[in-house]
């Protein structure tokens, strides 16, 4: 299964400036020849592929983009000002269609490779360029040609960042939901999600990151019991995982550490790959708890697990604690990242290359739910 991001946007080069017409008007030289310059090239869009953005989400709030223009010609012979490139910033694996042919202009697959998109239009000439014996004092002069214009198709396969564990009814489509535009199906049944959804969580710009739902596991599901074998594959490419969990369970028999042991062995008997994997807690539905009940349930799960890694409250249903959750996984995400680009961290983990040690910005718990009154 392919998860395709995909955007529109127009890319417009700027035209060339015209040629200018003019004649030298100087005291004493009754009749100055031509001396109207040439206009300059108008500047060409590019794509530059970038290794820090991970998702086409930005085009959404921007879809123009254009260079700039060139300068007309001026008198005098003076040529005008070439117009600027313009370098329009994508994740690397894009794929680059013209909207209207279908043709496929490029692919972006290496961090700081470069498409041209729409060539800057050609200056105009000036009149002294076409001065000769015969025509001393020639009135013409070309304007600059139109720069190129058009209507792209972005396309990026995405790969999930973050993936996202937990029983059944733990929340995972209602974070997604709270968090990204996508729109998984919610409901008060298990299992309502029957395959993998992403989501694109936009932090900020130039800066996202994109989150794995997948349907719940259950126990047994290493060896096939419920949907969860299917799918835990998918987070095979992920960076780092959540448990997400019910802090207010209605039954009392599901008690949350204990469904995270029971996701942990699962974890364990699928594979090393996904057991090498960082993983923070998340404890979901701090709405239903006020914030004793809240405070006694956490730290109980904290020491039975005796969890050494970050720890968030959230409520995936209002929002409270998720935007501190998600800038502290961004943090992290660029903190990896820029691990792999110095090749401290493996790409895929499976060296076991983890840290061990949690150097997160902040503590750990900064994301620790308040309630406010
Ligand atoms: N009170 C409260 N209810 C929540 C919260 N998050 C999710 N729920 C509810 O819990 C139920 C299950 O939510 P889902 O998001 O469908 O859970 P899921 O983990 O995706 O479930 P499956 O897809 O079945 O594995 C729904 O009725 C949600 O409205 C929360 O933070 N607070
Ligand atoms: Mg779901």
């Amino acid at each position: 299964m392919k998860f395709v991001d995909e955007a529109r946007i127009w890319v417009e080069a700027g035209d060339g400036g015209s040629g200018c017409v003019s004649f030298r008007r100087e005291k004493y030289i009754p009749k100055g020849g031509p001396d109207g310059g040439d206009g300059g090239d108008g500047g060409s869009v590019y794509l530059l592929a970038d290794n820090n953005i991970n998702t086409l989400v930005d085009f959404r709030y921007q879809r123009r983009h254009r260079a700039e223009r060139g300068q007309n010609g001026m008198g005098r012979q003076c040529t005008g000002r070439g117009g600027q490139d313009l370098s329009v910033t994508v994740p690397v694996g894009t794929r680059v269609f013209d909207e209207e042919t279908g043709e496929l202009i490029g692919e972006l697959l290496e961090s700081g490779q470069r498409l041209l998109v729409a060539k800057g239009g050609f200056h105009g000439i000036g009149n002294a360029r076409y001065k000769s014996s015969t025509n001393r004092t020639p009135r013409q002069s070309t304007p600059g040609t139109l720069g190129e214009r058009r209507q792209l198709h972005l396309e990026l396969i995405l790969l999930a960042d973050v993936g996202l564990l937990g029983f059944p009814n733990a929340g995972k489509s209602s974070f997604i939901r709270q968090v990204s535009s996508a729109r998984p199906k919610v409901a008060d049944y298990p299992f309502t999600t029957l395959y993998p959804n992403l989501g694109v969580v936009r932090v900020g710009r130039n800066r996202s990151f994109v989150v794995a739902d997948i349907p719940g596991v259950i126990e047994g599901a290493a060896d096939g019991a419920g949907l969860g074998i299917h799918f835990l594959k998918h987070l095979a490419r992920t960076r780092l995982l959540l448990h997400l969990v019910d802090v207010a369970p209605l039954g009392s028999d599901e008690d949350p550490a204990e469904q995270i042991r029971k996701i942990e062995a699962e974890l364990e008997s699928f594979s090393d790959d996904l057991m090498d994997k960082e993983r923070w807690l998340v404890l979901n539905k701090v709405d239903l708890l006020d914030a004793e009940e809240y405070e006694a349930r956490r730290s109980a799960i904290v020491e039975h697990l005796d969890w050494q890694g970050p720890v968030h409250g959230i409520s995936a249903l209002s929002g409270a604690g998720t935007d501190v959750l998600v800038r502290d996984l961004m943090a992290r995400l660029e903190q990896l990242k820029l691990g792999d680009d110095a090749g401290i961290v493996s790409s895929s983990g499976d060296s076991g290359g983890e840290e061990s040690e949690w150097d997160m910005p902040g503590t750990p718990d900064s994301g620790e739910w308040h309630p406010l009154d």
